[in-house]
């Protein structure tokens, strides 16, 4: 079968909905939209998209999904809903060895769900020549090559697109996430987290369990001023760049890390709780520590963290790490203070909201 074969109505359709893709200015929004294209196109109601690292652990994973619902004048509509996960902890063992394949193979892979029945059929998602993610939905019978084609074709629009759109949301020198990309998604996030209680599902119908406690810490290079001013700008913009190498070796994929400002990060992740977050941040500050810069020697940094409860406004959260970096500051530096335990023991007042200096 050819393109030639693609049902008549499919192609101005096809074309419309490339139009609107490309119209988004939001990564988000826009994985929303591929998966909002698709799943028409290849008749499924669920299509999943997995962001993968370099390692292929799912770091971020969107679920679209449909549902008709009768209406109360008796009409069926279709609504959507979208699922989004930064934990791959409980991906499924099957899509994870089919995200898995789709890495070592380059090319799309399909297998038969042990629980449905149904076909899973999983593509790749290039980033340069990378794979950078995988598309997965769960049918009852293979794709015909005008699909294929199709599926192909529309991957490669929106990876091209989504490399554009991703680096005007990069900090040029580190190639983080930059400050704006932080003030426009922090609402979603925390839309994310308040939603850990329900229930997200895979393509094949089964459940997927979400994220544990959420943290947001604030880290800070110490007397960052005098590395400029002792070895000049370009030997510190290495020293920040260092740092934010071992920031992303330390932490996980999926924890989301930010240059917030000229030498100040910010990182939001995941930990049992707050032990568990400290040591996350005990371990990362003890890696810049002893690690040996270039010319400059050694440097360390300071770290404010609070706990991330989606019932808390995310300005008022970061501002609590804040005040925890301030008093990692004022005792010493090169040093972890958690907001809660300081006010629980007292040693810091809360601020008064809306007179911090981020946001
Ligand atoms: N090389 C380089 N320096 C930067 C960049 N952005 C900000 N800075 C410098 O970072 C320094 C921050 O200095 P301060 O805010 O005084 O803080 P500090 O010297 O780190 O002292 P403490 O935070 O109190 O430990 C300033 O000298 C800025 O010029 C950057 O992109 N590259």
């Amino acid at each position: 079968m050819s393109l030639n074969d693609a049902p008549k109505m499919q192609i101005p359709s096809l074309l419309h909905k490339l139009g609107k893709m490309t119209s988004i200015r939001d990564t988000a929004l826009l994985e929303q939209s591929l998966l909002k294209t698709l799943c028409p196109m290849l008749g499924v109601l669920d299509a999943s998209l997995y962001r993968v690292d370099d390692l292929t652990s799912a770091v971020r994973v969107l679920h679209h999904h449909l549902s008709r619902v009768v209406e109360s004048d008796g009409i069926a509509r279709l609504v959507e809903r979208n699922e989004e996960i930064y934990n791959e902890a409980n991906i499924d063992p099957e899509i994870k060895g089919m995200l898995q394949n789709v890495r070592l193979l380059g090319k799309p892979c399909t297998r038969k769900s042990s629980q449905t029945q149904d076909l899973l059929i999983a593509y790749p998602l290039f980033g340069g020549r990378e794979i950078c993610g995988v598309l997965v939905f769960a049918r009852d019978r293979e794709v015909t090559l005008t699909e294929d084609a199709i599926v192909k074709g529309v991957l490669e629009v929106y990876a091209n697109y989504y490399d554009l759109l991703d680096i005007s949301q990069r900090d040029r020198l580190t190639g983080l996430l930059n400050r704006q990309a932080l003030e426009n998604s922090f609402d979603r996030i925390w839309t994310i987290l308040s939603r850990t209680d329900e229930p997200v599902r895979s393509p094949d119908g089964r459940r997927v369990q979400a994220a544990s406690t959420h943290w947001i810490a604030i880290i800070d290079v110490d007397h960052f001023k005098n590395v400029n001013d002792n070895f000049g700008h370009v030997v510190g913009d290495e020293v920040l760049l260092l740092i934010s190498r071992l920031m992303m070796a330390e932490m996980r994929g999926s924890d989301l890390l930010f240059r917030y400002g000229g030498e100040e990060f910010v990182v939001l992740f995941s930990a049992k709780d707050c032990e568990d977050a400290t040591a996350i941040l005990e371990r990362l500050r003890g890696a810049v520590e002893r690690h040996g810069f270039p010319q400059v020697g050694q440097v360390t940094v300071s770290i404010g963290l609070s706990m991330a409860d989606p019932n808390d406004l995310p300005q008022e959260v970061l501002s609590w790490a804040d005040r925890a970096l301030y008093q990692a500051k004022k005792t010493g530096r090169n040093r972890v203070c958690d907001y809660q335990s300081l006010r629980q023991r007292g040693e810091v007042e809360a601020p008064s909201y809306g007179g911090s200096e981020l946001f």
